[in-house]
């Protein structure tokens, strides 16, 4: 992998790389934070998944995760949220919730998707490996992310939950099978087939095997996306009927936007490095 930039950031560094993705058939750029305790040895990593139409570059630029994970001695691991360049599939009216800034987070099995729409295996496999193998990581991982992001995590945490230590969301698309977007993208990248569809659905997945690992949801009460896309009742729902240990918060007048992921990355950072540490 190949550095492309770098900053200094609380006493650590905020570095983006290039490389050549296998599991994607393209070159990707991703970001790291590490904290300055990574100078004298290998620290925990929290993945941080991004939503639709985002970039690695919209969690490093305004979530300010950097001052709380160099106090906490956590990397923060920040892939793109699709495959990229010109040969990649796009939608073919450019809608933001299809194609390039849209890959969910699975493997697409139908054409023109399944050439470089691999973003599951991307971000469970390839990505951990790469990082643990030319950084200073222990390997241990948590994983995070907000909305078509939150999704990603809950479902890659639900379905390895041996890879991961604890799983967080804000505002995630608690149901695919259920909503739009959810539609939208599965039925564009696995055709209609309804059982690998629930493969990528968190609350079928929770209430089907459960979950082990310590979760925490916040979703903002003012977001506008709430009811129609993300309705996390049937993640409340699933954990129950599964004896899950979901705590799901409802903070009073929040939106969709990065000012609510400011507002709370602190207390999900340290829920993970609570996890990470033992
Ligand atoms: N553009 C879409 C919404 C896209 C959106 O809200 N994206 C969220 C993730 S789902 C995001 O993080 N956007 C980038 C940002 O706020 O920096 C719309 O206006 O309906």
């Amino acid at each position: 992998m190949q550095l492309i930039q770098e900053q200094k950031c609380f006493g650590g560094r905020q570095i983006r790389y290039q490389h050549e993705a296998n599991s994607l058939n393209c070159s990707m750029q991703f970001s790291v934070f590490l904290p300055p305790q990574a100078e004298l040895g290998p620290v925990p990593a929290v993945y941080w998944l991004s939503g639709l139409t985002c970039t690695d570059e919209n969690f490093s630029s305004k979530a300010g995760a950097q001052r709380v994970a160099a106090e906490l001695g956590l990397a923060l691991i920040i892939p793109d949220t699709s495959p990229r360049g010109e040969d990649v599939a796009d939608d073919a009216e450019g809608a933001y919730d299809l194609g390039l800034g849209a890959g969910f987070y699975v493997n697409a099995t139908q054409a023109p998707w399944s050439m470089h729409y691999r973003m599951y295996d991307y971000v469970l496999n390839e990505l951990p490996a790469l990082v643990e193998s030319e950084l200073p990581l222990t390997g241990q991982r948590a994983i995070s992310g907000h909305s078509m992001g939150g999704h990603g995590a809950l479902v890659l945490a639900l379905r390895n939950p041996e890879r991961f230590v604890s799983v967080s969301a804000f505002a995630p698309i608690s149901s695919p099978t259920d909503c739009p977007w959810g539609h939208k993208a599965l039925e564009a990248y696995l055709g209609d087939d309804k059982a690998a569809w629930a493969e990528y659905d968190a609350s079928l997945l929770l209430k089907e095997k459960g979950c082990s690992l310590p979760m925490l949801v916040d979703q903002g009460a003012a977001d506008n996306f709430l009811a129609e896309q993300l309705k996390p009742d049937a993640l409340k729902e699933a954990a129950e009927q599964a004896g899950a240990s979901l705590e799901l918060r409802l903070q009073p007048g929040y939106d969709h936007s990065y000012y609510f992921i400011a507002s709370f990355i602190e207390e999900h950072l340290r829920f993970h490095a609570k996890h990470l540490s033992r």
